[in-house]
């Protein structure tokens, strides 16, 4: 089974890592660098033992420390268009969506491949991931306005999800955000909703003890327990009852 760790999410940073016990990557560095190296260290995180970064899009709040893995020469993977925007394109690794690349595959137990999808961001090219090795398989998709059925696609039969959901629409709508940053959440490439992620999530999971992670939560439009009643909501109404047939962690 994978090991993954939400270091930090939500718009002050994100940092995720992922270890099939054999291989330990990160996607986003979304904090100083300095604060980086401490959480990773804090949670028994050698920084000199990560394999590669994997960078969803060139928002601060996603990429803030990538001084990180230049102190540590770590490879850093992302799609050319966030490379570009990073001005990283010399010495960063492009992948491209419905691109998987496959690394540390001289054995069975030790390789992972990383499958790339597009997101709908105010980015460039922002991507989400899709992780497979014989650990499982572990999706991490943040930053997306909507959920097409290609993302479905790339996600589906995931052990572990890492999704974004953002905001109750109503609070976004009544609250004190000015109008220009409501219609940007709002926007098909702003953030995800609790409802647009509880509608895709029933599509995803199977009952099969799935585990979700819900991320990137707004401070200001949205409560854990909202996201979490949404959520526990659109799953029960197929019959999926949360530390039964999933298990639901709310960060
Ligand atoms: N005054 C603000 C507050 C937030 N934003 C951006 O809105 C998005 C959602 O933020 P949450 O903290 O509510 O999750 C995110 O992209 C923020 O950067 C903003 O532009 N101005």
């Amino acid at each position: 089974m994978f090991d993954v760790k939400i270091h930090a999410t939500g718009s002050d940073g994100n940092c995720v890592s992922i270890s099939n016990g054999a291989v330990t990557i990160l996607v986003d560095v979304g904090l100083p660098k300095t604060k980086v190296e401490k959480i990773l260290l804090a949670a028994g995180i050698d920084p000199t033992k990560i394999h590669s970064i994997w960078i969803t899009h060139e928002h601060q709040d996603h990429c803030r420390g990538l001084g990180f893995a230049d102190k540590y020469k770590i490879p850093v993977y992302a799609s050319e268009g966030t490379l570009k925007a990073l001005e990283r394109l010399d010495s960063g690794k492009v992948i491209k969506a419905g691109n998987s690349i496959c690394f540390e595959a001289f054995s069975i137990t030790n390789h992972m491949f990383v499958t790339a999808f597009n997101v709908s961001h105010d980015a460039m090219e922002p991507l989400g991931f899709a992780i497979q090795s014989g650990a499982g398989k572990v999706s991490v998709m943040m930053d997306t306005g909507y959920v097409t059925d290609e993302m479905l696609h790339a996600m589906a039969n995931s052990d572990i999800y890492v999704f974004e959901c953002n905001h109750d629409e109503d609070m976004v709508v009544n609250g004190d955000y000015p109008d220009v940053t409501k219609s940007r959440v709002l926007a098909d490439t702003g953030h995800l909703s609790n409802e647009a992620a509880a509608s895709a999530l029933a599509k995803l999971v199977h009952g099969l003890g799935e585990k979700i992670y819900l991320t990137h939560m707004s401070s200001n439009n949205n409560m854990p327990a909202l996201a979490q009643g949404t959520v526990k909501r659109a799953l029960k109404a197929k019959g999926l009852l949360a530390g039964k047939h999933y298990e639901l962690e709310v960060l």
